[in-house]
């Protein structure tokens, strides 16, 4: 099927986990795969890299009978097989870890575990023989975790391996991980690193979907690029480099690394000062914070995610009442006693790109148009009058979506329809139109891809030297650097302490993320 070498695992002749031939799906008029054609070998870790919406979820969603394929066929381990629903695929040995955790909260880990196996088995090997076995596969593959344990108390790292061993308990062979690192820190992304190798050492065959090519590069073995629904090529990650893979992603020559000029700072528009949070359990979750930010400036904010940025955020855009200090804005002033909500604030000039696009970006059931206004209702772009234009939206709506590229261009489909990055896209591309002269975005391009990423770096440069003031708050170190002027660290819900962008480097922020002082960390 592949005209290259692929890396196996020492077999001879290599032995195939999983082989696509011809694989296509549709979604009405959009063809999500087009005759995909995949061979993984055994015992490898198998990279699944493509531009946001060029199928990868939905090759993946087939694999595991979440959908099912319009045509094409499927061997694993050489046996030729149909998937029609997930407990075919479970039965068949592959496991998938989804972006989106699919655990209950309030039950155990070994609660957690037993759910969803009642038909294989488990509920009648009982809980004895399934704490024996929760336990050897943690020891085996270094992911010990307190079987007793609520999920609701458990960091995202440890969930994500509650994720690994539920689908391991299960019998997977084949184990899928849908963009695992999007909500790990750097520490938990390496160790999750660490167990796939030794899975795959012991024989599991890994098929690992991300956009950081760095991660590509330091984990799997091949790598399979997709372009809008087709398979583009295959690689034997050795053989490549992350240039490479993105020119073969996008099509074109990507640029790596943020370009910009030197910042002109105007006049302080952001100023926060003394500002305090405390959690509903009475714990400082934000402590003495200041800084001053200037039109035309990027102030990045830097830390292990939990260390106070969230709350940082929500009350910088109205979302949250600071419980000490005050935050001048534009102006004007909010404080415990003269807060302002969100709207008053966007109706001063403020603009906000959220975390978590789905629980305050978008609204998942509405089309692309009605979330593109959202927010505008009183604006020309809906319509004058009472009730909104939909002629007027709908044209609107596509000119955002051409101006940002977003795929497919269609401002009639409903939200959730859209692949994570083009959601993201129709966030900003509604926030950057209102012409902000503040911008508070938080983790920028989480699940984009590198064609989208150097997109959405250059708009947020160009509105920089327009002159807005901007906070972007994101986990990536090298976004930071490359996008901010200065960097301010955080950790334990306090500033480390801020550092011009041009004179600091990822180990001086590491450290200080660890809550080493910048002067001991220089
Ligand atoms: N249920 C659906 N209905 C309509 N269109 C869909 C549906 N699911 C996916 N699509 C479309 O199919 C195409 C492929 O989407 P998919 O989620 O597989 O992309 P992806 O490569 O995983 O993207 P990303 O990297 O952004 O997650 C996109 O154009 C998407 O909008």
């Amino acid at each position: 099927m592949s005209d290259i070498e692929l890396k196996t695992s020492g077999d001879t002749p290599a032995r195939f986990a999983l082989e696509l031939q011809g694989i296509s799906k549709s979604f009405g008029t959009v063809r999500a795969n087009r005759d995909i054609d995949l061979q993984v070998p055994s015992g490898t870790i198998h990279g699944i890299i493509g531009e946001n919406g060029a199928g990868k979820s939905t090759l993946m969603n087939i694999l595991y009978g979440l959908h099912r394929a319009d045509a094409g066929e499927m061997r694993i381990d050489g046996t030729p097989c149909k998937i029609r629903s997930s407990a075919d695929s479970i039965a068949l040995g592959i496991g998938m870890v989804h972006q989106h955790f699919m655990l209950v909260p309030r039950f155990s880990v070994l609660e957690n575990v037993m759910l969803g196996s009642e038909g294989g088995g488990l509920l009648r090997a009982g809980r004895g023989a399934t704490l024996d076995t929760l336990k050897r596969l943690g020891e085996t593959y270094g992911m010990v975790v307190d079987p007793n344990a609520l999920i609701s108390d458990l960091n995202v790292g440890t969930r994500q391996r509650v994720e690994i061993l539920k689908a391991l308990k299960g019998g997977a062979r084949i184990l899928i991980l849908d963009e695992p690192t999007g909500v790990l820190t750097p520490q938990e992304t390496e160790q999750l690193f660490e167990i796939l190798k030794v899975l795959r050492d012991d024989g599991v065959t890994i098929l690992l979907i991300t956009h950081k090519l760095d991660e590509i590069m330091a984990v799997t073995d091949n790598v399979s690029i997709m372009r809008a629904g087709t398979m583009v090529g295959h690689r034997e990650t050795a053989q490549t480099n992350a240039a490479e893979l993105a020119e073969l992603m996008v099509g074109r020559k990507v640029l790596l690394t943020v370009e910009k000029g030197p910042a002109n700072p105007t006049e302080i528009l952001l100023s926060v000062d003394n500002l305090g949070a405390v959690s509903s359990r009475g714990h400082d979750v934000l402590k003495d914070m200041s800084f001053d930010l200037r039109g035309g400036e990027i102030l990045g904010i830097a830390g292990v995610s939990g260390n106070g940025q969230t709350q940082l955020l929500e009350i910088l855009t109205g979302m949250r009442v600071p419980d000490r200090g005050q935050v001048n804005i534009l102006g004007d002033k909010i404080s415990k006693t003269s807060p302002k909500n969100p709207r008053e604030l966007r109706e001063m000039g403020l603009a906000h790109i959220p975390e978590d696009r789905h629980i305050h970006g978008l609204v998942l059931d509405f089309e692309a148009q009605e979330n593109v206004v959202l927010g505008y209702h009183r604006d020309d772009i809906t319509g004058t009058g009472a009730l909104i234009d939909r002629d007027v939206i709908n044209t609107h709506c596509a000119e955002r979506m051409e101006t940002f590229d977003v795929r497919p261009s269609n401002p009639a489909l409903n939200a959730k329809n859209f692949s994570g990055g083009n959601q993201q896209k129709i966030v900003i591309a509604r926030e950057i139109y209102s012409n902000p002269r503040v911008l508070i975005v938080g983790q920028p391009t989480r699940g984009v891809d590198v064609g989208a990423i150097e997109f959405i770096h250059k708009q947020l440069i160009a509105l920089r030297d327009a002159g807005c003031a901007i906070v972007v708050v994101s986990v990536e170190l090298e976004e930071v650097l490359g996008l901010s002027d200065r960097i301010m660290v955080m950790n334990d819900g306090q500033s480390v302490g801020i550092v011009d962008a041009a004179d600091t480097d990822v180990n001086q922020l590491g450290l200080m993320m660890a809550g080493i002082s910048q002067e001991a960390a220089e």
